[in-house]
C-alpha cells in the first residue's frame, strides 16, 4: 500500500460540508507487488517500469479511492495534482499545503506540483515519490552512520510515510452546483448550537407510502445537513421519527420537513431524478399534528456524555407501530383528534360533574353507570401498564397491557357491554398509537363517538403550558418517555411504588446491571444506595465490572434530566415467549430456555444455606452445574476428579453426568477408582461438608434425583455434619456410576502423590480444582506434568477464575493491598485487602496459564468465570 496524504481545497470543502475530518487525511493506495523492487533501480528502470504497471497506478483507481475517502465528493466536479511533501532543515514533514485552509482551488502545475490527467502522471507520480522516500532513507541512514550526533528524530521522521500529498481541487469548468435549497439559506452551522432538541413526529399518510425504500434514502439525506441524529421508522403505512435536532437550526428543520416538494436539494448525480419524489406525499401537511417538539433542550456536553441516539438511523418497517391485526385498517377513519385544550376542559367539566353527582372524583375511575348518569366519557390510557405506573389523566383507566399488540383483547373485554355511542377518549405519548386503537373502536367495534389526545401527553404538556399556563394538569405525576431521560415530570404526584422498598416514588429507570436491565420505578434514596441497581446482587456486579459512575438519576429535580435510556424500540417491543413469561434479564431467560436442574439439586442448595450458610454462596448453583453434568456426560469414559466437595452439589452433577456418559458409553461394570469406567472422585478436608455431602449423595443414590429424593433431603437435620466419621465413603449411582468422597488433609498433597506414584488408579477425564485457590498453578502443573491422574485431552475446570470482577482491576493495574479506604470499618477493610490479594493471585494464574503451552484456555464469563483447560 502507499500511504498517501490527500487534501481537499477549501472551495470544494465549502461547497459540500466538509467536516474537519472529511477535508484531509490518509488514505491507502494499493501498490503493484514488486514495486519495492525499486530501490535496487537506476531513476530510468523505474520511469521503464511504471509505464508496464496498472495496478493501483490509473486515475480511475485513484479516483475511486479518493471518492471513497471524501464520500460527499460529486464526480466530475474536481481535478487532482500531486506534490511530495515537504521538510524542514531537522527532517520534519511540513506538508504545508495539506495544513492551510486557504490552499487556492486554481490547479497546480508548478511550483513543485503537477497535474494527475492520465493513467501515466499518476504512475509517475507514485515512482516519483518511491524514488523521493528511497532517497531520504538512505541520506538518513548515512547520516546517523556518519554523524553519532544526528538525531533519531531526524532519522525516524525523514523515513515516514507520506510519499505523496494529492491535491483534490475544484474544477473550474465543471458545471456550478445546485442551488442551496430555500430552507439552508442563512441556516447557522448546527455545529455551533449549544443545545439539542429532541422532538417526534408521525405521519399516516393518504394512501400510504408508495415507496419506502426510496423515502427512507431521501429522508436520511435530506436531514443530514442539520446533523439531526434518531431512529425514524419509514413503512407502507407511514413515518414515524424521534428526533434531537441541534436548537439552532430547528427552523429550518421544520421548514424542510413541511415542504410540498422538496428535493432540489440533491447534491450527486445519482440524485438527479428526486425532484420527482414528492416528499409532500408522506411528510409535510401529512404529519399528524405538527411535530412534537420538547419544551426543554438539552445542553450539548450533557447530551454528548448520554447522548440518546449516536447516529440518525432512518429503517424502513413493515410497519411503523406493531400491531399484530389481522387486517389493515384505514387510518385515516380514526375518530376525532381532539386538540390538548380542549381534551383539558372535556375531562376537567367531566371530574367537576362526577364531584357534584356524588361520584368518584379525583383521579377515581366509576363504574360504567355512574359515568353515563353523569356524562362521562370513557377515557383509556393506552399506553402499557409500566408507563401508566408513574402518571396518568385524572379518569383515566390503563389498558394495562405489556405491549401494544394486547390491546385489542383487551379494549374487546373492557368495551364488551357499552353503548356504540358512549363517549371514548384515548390518549398515548406521543398520539401514534391512538390513531390504531381509534381506528379500531370505529371500524372493528363500531363505536361512533370516539376522540384522541392530538399529538399525546406530550403536545398536552406542551401546549397546557404555553397556552394555559395557570391552569392545573390533568395528568397527574411524570409521562414516560421513550429516550434517554424515560420520563419528564408534570406533576409532583408519586404515583408509583419503588420497586426496592416500596415508598412512593415516580423516578423510572433501567438497573444498571446490563444483564438484568429491569425496567423499574425506583425512589431517589434506593436509586442512590443501590447505585442505579434493583438489588444487592445487581449492585455487587455493577461494582465488580468496575462500571462507570451512574448518571446523576438522583438529585435532579426533574425527571426530565438525566437518567438511563430506553430506546424508542421499546415501544411495542415483545418481551415474552410464546408461552407468555416475561424475562427481566438475560440470566433469567437463558435459565428459563435450558433444561431445568432436578429437584434433588435445589434441595442441596438450599440445605447448603440452612446448615452451612457461611459457605452457601460457594455452591456451583444450577447454570453451572447443568455445564459440569453436561461435560461429564460427554467426556470419553466418564471418570471426573473434584477438589474440594463442600456439600457435594458439583459432586452430585458429575455423578448424573459420569452415569450418562457411561449409558451412551455402554458401560458393562459399575465404574470404581482402580478399575476404570465411569467414576467421580471427590477430595475433601472439612469433615462437616463432608457429613452433608454424603449424606446428599446417600439419597441421590437411593431415592433418585428427582421429587421423592428432594423430599427425602428436606428430612435432613444439623446432625447430617457429624456424619462422616472414617476417610472415605462410597456410592453407586444407577447402577453404572461409581462415586467416592475422601477425606484428605490437603488435597494438593494428594493430587501429587497420586500424579508421581499411582499407576494402579485409572486416569480421569476431567479434574474440577474448586479448592485453595491460591496454590491453582501448583493443581495444573500436577496434572499436566504426566498423564497418570489426567488423561492426555483432558479437561481441567478452574472455578472462580474472574474473582467478582476483580481480576479486572489486578490486570490493568494490581491492586495495592495496602491501600485504605477511609469510609470503610476495620473488619471490611480486612476483607477487601484479602479479595484484592487473591484477585492479584487469580490475573497471576490466568495469565500464567494461557501462556503455557501444554494446554488451551477457554475462559467462560459465567457465574464467577470458568476456565475450561484441556490438555494437549
Ligand atoms: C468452593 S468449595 C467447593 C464447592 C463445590 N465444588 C461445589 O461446587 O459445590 C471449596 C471446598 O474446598 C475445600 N478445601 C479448600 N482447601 C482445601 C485443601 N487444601 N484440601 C482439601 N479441601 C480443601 C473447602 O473446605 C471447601 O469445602
Amino acid at each position: 500500500m502507499f500511504a498517501v496524504k490527500v487534501v481537499a481545497c477549501s472551495a470544494l470543502r465549502e461547497e459540500l460540508r466538509m467536516t474537519g475530518r472529511e477535508k484531509r487525511g490518509r488514505m491507502f493506495v494499493e501498490r503493484p507487488a514488486d514495486f519495492g523492487a525499486a530501490e535496487s533501480l537506476g531513476s530510468d528502470d523505474i520511469d521503464a517500469r511504471a509505464g508496464g504497471d496498472d495496478a493501483c497506478t490509473s486515475v480511475s483507481a485513484l479516483r475511486r479511492t479518493i471518492h471513497e475517502f471524501f464520500r460527499r465528493l460529486r464526480k466530475s466536479t474536481y481535478v487532482l495534482s500531486a506534490s511530495l511533501p515537504t521538510f524542514d532543515e531537522d527532517g520534519n514533514v511540513l506538508t504545508h499545503a495539506e495544513d492551510s485552509d486557504d490552499d487556492d482551488c486554481d490547479g497546480r502545475d508548478g511550483g513543485g506540483t503537477w497535474k494527475l490527467e492520465s493513467d501515466d502522471d499518476v504512475r509517475r507520480a507514485f515512482v516519483r515519490a518511491e524514488e523521493f522516500f528511497l532517497e531520504r532513507r538512505r541520506s538518513a541512514a548515512a547520516a546517523v552512520a556518519g554523524d553519532d550526533d544526528a538525531s533519531s528524530t531526524s532519522t525516524t521522521t525523514a523515513m515516514r510515510r507520506p510519499t505523496l500529498v494529492v491535491h483534490v481541487t475544484k474544477d473550474p469548468n465543471a458545471s456550478p452546483p445546485p442551488p442551496t435549497p430555500s430552507y439552508l439559506v442563512g441556516m447557522p452551522d448546527p455545529r455551533a448550537s449549544t443545545t439539542i432538541t429532541m422532538l417526534s413526529f408521525y405521519s399516516f399518510p393518504p394512501g400510504g407510502v408508495p415507496d419506502p425504500e426510496r423515502t427512507a434514502e431521501v429522508l436520511r439525506r435530506l436531514w443530514r445537513p442539520f446533523r439531526a441524529l434518531g431512529r425514524v421508522y419509514v413503512a407502507t403505512e407511514g413515518i414515524n421519527a424521534q428526533m434531537a435536532v441541534p436548537t439552532n437550526v430547528l427552523p429550518a428543520f421544520f421548514r424542510c420537513c413541511a415542504l410540498p416538494s422538496s428535493l432540489s436539494s440533491s447534491s450527486s448525480e445519482a440524485e438527479a431524478d428526486d425532484g420527482q419524489y414528492e416528499l409532500s406525499n408522506v411528510l409535510g401537511r401529512h404529519v399528524e399534528n405538527g411535530i412534537n417538539v420538547d419544551p426543554v433542550p438539552v445542553d450539548v456536553e450533557e447530551f454528548a456524555t448520554d447522548p440518546p441516539f449516536r447516529n440518525l438511523h432512518v429503517r424502513v418497517r413493515a410497519q411503523i407501530v406493531a400491531d399484530g391485526l389481522e387486517r389493515p385498517l384505514n387510518w385515516q377513519n380514526a375518530g376525532y383528534d381532539m386538540p390538548p385544550l380542549e381534551w383539558h376542559r372535556t375531562l376537567k367539566e367531566a371530574r367537576e360533574r362526577l364531584s357534584s353527582s356524588g361520584g368518584g372524583g379525583g383521579g377515581g375511575v366509576g363504574d360504567d353507570d355512574t359515568f353515563a348518569a353523569a356524562s362521562i366519557p370513557i377515557v383509556l390510557d393506552c399506553r402499557n401498564g409500566y408507563e401508566t405506573q408513574v402518571g396518568k389523566f385524572e379518569l383515566a383507566e390503563p389498558l394495562d397491557t405489556e405491549n401494544f399488540r394486547e390491546s385489542w383483547d383487551v379494549l374487546r373485554e373492557r368495551l364488551r357491554d357499552v353503548p356504540k355511542d358512549a363517549p371514548i377518549m384515548t390518549y398515548c405519548t406521543g398520539g401514534i398509537r391512538c390513531v390504531k386503537v381509534n381506528a379500531y373502536l370505529t371500524q372493528e367495534m363500531e363505536f361512533t363517538n370516539v376522540s384522541r389526545l392530538a399529538g399525546g401527553v406530550v403536545a398536552y404538556d406542551r401546549i397546557l403550558g404555553e397556552q394555559a399556563p395557570d391552569e392545573e394538569p390533568m395528568f397527574k405525576g411524570v409521562n414516560f418517555v421513550f429516550d434517554r431521560r424515560l420520563g419528564r415530570k408534570i406533576t409532583d404526584d408519586k404515583l408509583g411504588t419503588c420497586y426496592t422498598c416500596g415508598a412512593k416514588a415516580s423516578l423510572i429507570s433501567n438497573c444498571r446491571n446490563d444483564n438484568c436491565h429491569r425496567r423499574m420505578v425506583q425512589c431517589e434514596t434506593c436509586g442512590g444506595s443501590y447505585l442505579g441497581t434493583c438489588s444487592e446482587a445487581c449492585k455487587t456486579r455493577v461494582i465488580n465490572a468496575g462500571m462507570a459512575p451512574m448518571k446523576n438519576l438522583v438529585g435532579k429535580s426533574s425527571c426530565g434530566d438525566g437518567g438511563p435510556i430506553a430506546s424508542i424500540e421499546d415501544e411495542g417491543k415483545e418481551e415474552r415467549t410464546g408461552e407468555g413469561a416475561i424475562y427481566s434479564s438475560l440470566d433469567d431467560y437463558s435459565l428459563a430456555h435450558s433444561t431445568g436442574s432436578p429437584p434433588l439439586f435445589r434441595e442441596i442448595e438450599s440445605n447448603t444455606k440452612r446448615l452451612l450458610p457461611s459457605g452457601a454462596h460457594m455452591v456451583s448453583g444450577s447454570v453451572q452445574g447443568r455445564l459440569l453434568t453436561t461435560l461429564a456426560s460427554v467426556s470419553r469414559g466418564g471418570r471426573i476428579l473434584e477438589i474440594g466437595t463442600f456439600t457435594g452439589y458439583a459432586t452430585a452433577c458429575f455423578l448424573l453426568g459420569a452415569a450418562q456418559a457411561g449409558m451412551s458409553l455402554g458401560a458393562d461394570a459399575v465404574g470404581t477408582r482402580y478399575g476404570g469406567g465411569p467414576f467421580v472422585l471427590s477430595l475433601e478436608r472439612d469433615r462437616s461438608a463432608l457429613g452433608l455431602a454424603s449424606s446428599h449423595l446417600r439419597v441421590m443414590t437411593q431415592d433418585g434425583i428427582g421429587e421423592e429424593g428432594a423430599t427425602k433431603l428436606r428430612d435432613i437435620g444439623p446432625d447430617a455434619k457429624d456424619s462422616f466419621t472414617g476417610d472415605t465413603i462410597s456410592f453407586v449411582y444407577n447402577n453404572v456410576a461409581g462415586c467416592e468422597l475422601l477425606r484428605v488433609n490437603d488435597a494438593l498433597a494428594t493430587l501429587e502423590e497420586m500424579a508421581s506414584c499411582n499407576p494402579t488408579q485409572a486416569a480421569f477425564d476431567i479434574v474440577f480444582v474448586d479448592a485453595d485457590k491460591t496454590r491453582l498453578i501448583d493443581y495444573v502443573n500436577a496434572l499436566v506434568s504426566n498423564d497418570r491422574v489426567l488423561k492426555r485431552g483432558g479437561l481441567i475446570l478452574v472455578d472462580n477464575v474472574l474473582w467478582k470482577g476483580l481480576v479486572l482491576d489486578a490486570s490493568s493495574n494490581g491492586y495495592d493491598s495496602g491501600g485504605d479506604e477511609p469510609s470503610e470499618d476495620e473488619e471490611s477493610l480486612r476483607r477487601n485487602r484479602r479479595a484484592r490479594k487473591l484477585a492479584n493471585k487469580m490475573h497471576r494464574f490466568n495469565s500464567a496459564v494461557v501462556r503455557d503451552d501444554r494446554v488451551e484456555v477457554l475462559m467462560m464469563n459465567i457465574r464467577d468465570g470458568l476456565s475450561l483447560i484441556r490438555k494437549r
